[in-house]
């Protein structure tokens, strides 16, 4: 049975006249992967400090792990790890220094702290740089030390805000990879709060679409894109070796393979909009009546289509 180790109810959070954050209902279960994703403003920093218990809503109730953050700030702390979008070291201190610091803060006793922050640091990569200066490290080697600062927390769910903020595409990927590890080896629930559309596609169970502070939608890529273009989820391109005589003298046989939308013909392209995958149906169609079919392939709508859609047309 999945549980829910967040639990947001009617959360509401209102500065003078303005809903920041505007009844949020949202679930996340533990393990989960979740993407909160929103323009600049739609509140996502704001439902994240709630979540921490740092600010007060205004109604509602964060519950993280069946306590809740607004009463109870201080068990929240040892079970959520929060990383920033601007963190912060003492430069003049080692990597592991700086690591072995936040942790005693954390409560580890002086004997385990060390072998835990050499742990952490291998866990994230940073072996090599356990006694380099934090002022030498790069933005990359940076985000990766925030990450052990949190992981030596031994937190049950990490919370990151754009976590990939001036990383290049090799330092964001291998980041990514490493939070995907990390949630599916050690169980940890993961809120990811960012911008960045492929790098949430990338590595998030589900997300949330935030807007104005409401949850415009939440699912996982698929379910959004269903809701999304439910006139035609499944986009087939047939490509042949001949072009088609328009009109098609087989269109309307191959409209009898139900749940076909839309068929649209370009030279020796055929374009078929299906409310259901229906790929092999079609290629078999073609084959009995002796098209040469020199390419399949089925468009799919990611993140960034259902983005787009949500702000051309939110309702
Ligand atoms: N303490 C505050 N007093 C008044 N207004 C605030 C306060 N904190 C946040 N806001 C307003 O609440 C709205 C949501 O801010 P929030 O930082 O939660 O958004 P966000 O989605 O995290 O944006 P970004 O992606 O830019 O970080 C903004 O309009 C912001 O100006």
């Amino acid at each position: 049975m999945k549980t829910s180790i967040i639990e947001l109810k009617g959360l509401t959070k209102t500065y003078g006249l303005t809903h920041v954050v505007d009844n949020l209902d949202l679930n996340i279960e533990k393990g989960e992967i979740f993407g909160l994703l929103g323009p600049n403003g739609a509140g996502k920093t704001t439902t994240i400090l709630m979540m921490l218990g740092l600010v007060e809503p205004t109604s509602g109730t964060p519950l993280i792990s069946g306590h809740n953050a607004t009463t109870n700030p201080i068990s929240i702390k040892s079970k959520v790890g929060y990383m920033p979008d601007n963190i912060g070291f003492y430069d003049q201190m080692t990597g592991l220094e700086n690591l072995m610091y936040i942790g005693q803060l954390n409560g580890l006793s002086r004997f385990e702290v060390e072998k835990m922050a050499i742990e952490v640091m291998d866990t994230v990569g940073l072996s090599h740089a356990i006694n380099m200066k934090t002022a030498t490290f790069s933005r990359g080697m940076k985000q990766r030390l925030g990450l052990a600062e949190v992981l030596i927390k031994q937190p049950e769910i990490i919370i990151l805000d754009e976590p990939t903020l001036g990383i290049d595409p090799t330092g964001v990927k291998a980041f990514l990879e490493l939070i995907k590890q990390l949630s599916h080896k050690k169980g940890l629930t993961v809120l990811l709060s960012s911008h960045h559309l492929n790098q949430v596609q990338q590595v998030c169970d589900r997300v949330g679409i935030f807007v104005k502070g409401k949850l415009l939608a939440e699912g996982n890529i698929s379910e959004l894109s269903k809701k999304l273009f439910p006139e035609a989820s499944y986009q087939i391109y047939l490509t042949l070796k001949e072009p088609i005589q328009i009109p098609w003298k087989d269109q309307l046989d191959l409209m009898q393979l139900h749940h076909i939308e839309k068929v649209t013909i370009k030279e020796n392209q055929i374009h078929i909009a299906c409310n259901k995958d229906l790929t092999p149906d079609i290629v078999r169609f073609m084959a009995t009546k002796n098209y040469d079919i020199i390419g399949v392939h089925q468009k799919e709508y990611g993140l960034v289509e259902i983005y787009q859609k949500y702000f051309e047309n939110p309702t």
